[in-house]
């Protein structure tokens, strides 16, 4: 799915209205009405009350029309205008008008805090104050509208964005945004909905899809791809009935220290489990028991040095290479590291203490080998890249850095984003539980089993970490978030590749409907 911005949706607005000779007027009508279907289809009619507060541009008309149609329906509505200027707009001024033609009871112009109206913790909040239109951080009565409203314990839901949000600009002032409980958003999510300076504002939405011309959304570059189960089913490459071992690829997991074998051990047993022909660690000395023990599949390799790795050496052949998990930064592994870069081919995953030694060493960044895939948390990012001012900067920042190298990065977290120059890839699956040792360990060793399989390491970073936040989700559903652990999360690789590939439940009919 195709995560758009405003611009674009407001381009996409006029198109639509311009190619399918219909109104604006009749294009707000069709988002109102189906809000009110969505609210309608939850509420049946119950006699709750439900506070639209609408602003003066188009988001406020999408709430007249809401309001419309709940009051031809007999619920129990009061509508207010948050009169902050003068400029209305004109659909909102037609709603306006036909709000008032079917009751006596018109909308409360709100100019000041003494406006503000008392919520049943039982009511309902639709928030319509501001849209895409935001142009500036809600100020004054507006914004203790909006903080008031947020104090409330009654359910707020937001029509396109919650107000004060920009969709894909950085938060002006984040007091000053509806917490919403749900969203209904129009056409395609916005950006700002994934990224972890606002996505709590917007922690669950519905898209709501107003008929904007097909043609321009199909042809308009997005500024970001969602990847669900959906897009992730369409990566997936079948096996072949005669393969063997060979045609699946040769992995060579380079990772642990004295202390930290285990960073090793999770991401060989993930590469197998993601389905590598064959998966080699190479690993200190003291960790030939461990991993020989631990894993009896893997074959081992050990370094000349007993408690960390000093040169990577007397290695087979081999298709993809994930580096760094648990290596740690010593002189000799960075000297390491430059040798491997240099001398190695292969298609590469640089993770964890790999990427802290690149920042450490700027010959060694010179060294990244062109097409690797970079697996770095916020804290090795920063040390990668920089600190930034905020996501977008962030964004931009690492756009940059897989432009300089010539890499892909994976931007892990709530919603991991793989970046390749100007392309985004925002990952939907996986849950906090996930945020457990090792659980990064476990998506190397997926990333660098999918590349060994000859997946390109654009698609085997994007699918890879859309599977390895299944099997946490799969995890998690039978174990709760806090109970995760990373190895878990590798024995259910499995059952997420299962999950991806059965068919998708037909939707339950209505009970009234099968009478
Ligand atoms: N176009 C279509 O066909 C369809 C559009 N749709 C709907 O339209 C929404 C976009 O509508 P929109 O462009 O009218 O902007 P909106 O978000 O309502 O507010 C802008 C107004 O607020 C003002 N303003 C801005 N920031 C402010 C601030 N901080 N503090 C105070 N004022 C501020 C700004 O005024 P100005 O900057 O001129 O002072 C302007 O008057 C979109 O989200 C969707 O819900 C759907 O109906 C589908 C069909
Ligand atoms: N709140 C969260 N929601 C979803 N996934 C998460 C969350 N927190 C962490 N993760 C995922 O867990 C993994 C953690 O990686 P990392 O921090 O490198 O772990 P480690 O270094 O312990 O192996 C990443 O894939 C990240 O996307
Ligand atoms: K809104």
């Amino acid at each position: 799915m195709k995560v758009f911005s405003a611009e674009q949706l407001q381009q996409a607005d006029k198109v639509t209205t311009e190619k399918h000779n219909i109104s604006s007027l009749d294009l707000m009508e069709r988002a109102g009405t189906q809000i009110f279907n969505w609210l309608h289809q939850r509420m049946q009619g119950a006699q709750v009350p439900v506070h639209i507060f609408c602003g003066i541009g188009n988001n406020g008309g999408d709430g007249l029309v809401l309001g419309r149609h709940l009051i031809e329906h007999g619920y129990v509505v009061h509508i207010y205008i948050a009169n902050f200027t003068d400029k209305r707009s004109k659909c909102f001024l037609i709603n306006y008008d036909r709000v008032k033609e079917i009751t006596k009871k018109w909308p409360i112009l709100m100019t000041s805090e003494a406006d503000f109206p008392e919520i049943h913790p039982d009511d309902v909040i639709i928030d319509a104050i501001f849209g895409i239109g935001l142009n500036r951080a809600p100020e004054g009565w507006v914004k203790k509208l909006i903080q008031y409203l947020n104090e409330q314990k009654a359910f707020r839901l937001s029509i396109d964005i919650p107000s004060g949000l920009h969709a894909n600009k950085p938060v002006a002032d984040m007091e000053a945004v509806i917490m919403a409980n749900h969203t209904l958003t129009f056409q395609a999510p916005k950006l700002a909905f994934f990224l972890p300076d606002s996505g709590d504002f917007a922690p669950y939405f519905e898209i709501i899809d107003i008929g904007l011309d097909p043609e321009f959304l199909h042809n308009t570059v997005p500024l970001a791809h969602l990847i669900s189960k959906q897009e992730a089913r369409q990566f997936y490459k079948q096996r072949k009935k005669y393969s063997h071992k060979g045609d699946y690829g040769h992995v060579l997991v380079v990772g642990g220290s004295y202390g930290k074998m285990g960073a090793a051990v999770l991401s060989s047993k993930a590469a197998y489990r993601a389905g590598a022909g064959l998966v080699t660690s190479f690993i200190p000395k003291c960790g030939y028991d461990i991993i020989q023990t631990a894993l009896p599949e893997v074959m081992a390799i050990t370094d000349a040095y007993d408690h960390l790795i000093s040169e990577v050496d007397d290695i087979p052949e081999v298709e993809a290479i994930a580096v760094g998990m648990g290596i740690g930064t010593n002189e000799r592994t960075v000297n390491a590291l430059k040798k491997l870069f240099s001398e190695t081919k292969a298609s590469y995953v640089i993770d964890a203490d790999a990427i802290n030694c690149i920042a450490l060493d700027k010959d060694l960044k010179k060294l990244i080998p062109p097409q690797s895939v970079l697996t770095p948390h916020p804290g090795e990012l920063k040390r990668l890249v920089g600190d930034w001012k905020d996501d977008y900067d962030k964004l931009e920042k690492v756009k940059e850095f897989t432009r300089k190298y010539k890499c892909i990065l994976l931007i892990k977290g709530a919603n991991s984003i793989t970046v390749h120059e100007d392309k985004l890839y925002i990952n939907t699956s996986g849950n906090p539980g996930m945020a457990t040792g090792g659980s990064g360990d476990v998506l190397s060793g997926m990333i660098a089993a999918l590349l060994a399989q000859g997946y390109d390491p654009l698609l085997a970073t994007v699918f890879a970490t859309y599977l390895h936040g299944l099997a946490g989700n799969i995890v998690s559903q039978s174990n709760s978030f806090e109970a995760v652990m990373a190895g878990d999360v590798a024995d259910h690789i499995g059952k997420a590749y299962l999950s991806l590939l059965e068919p998708d439940q037909p939707v339950q009919q209505d009970e009234n409907d099968q009478k």
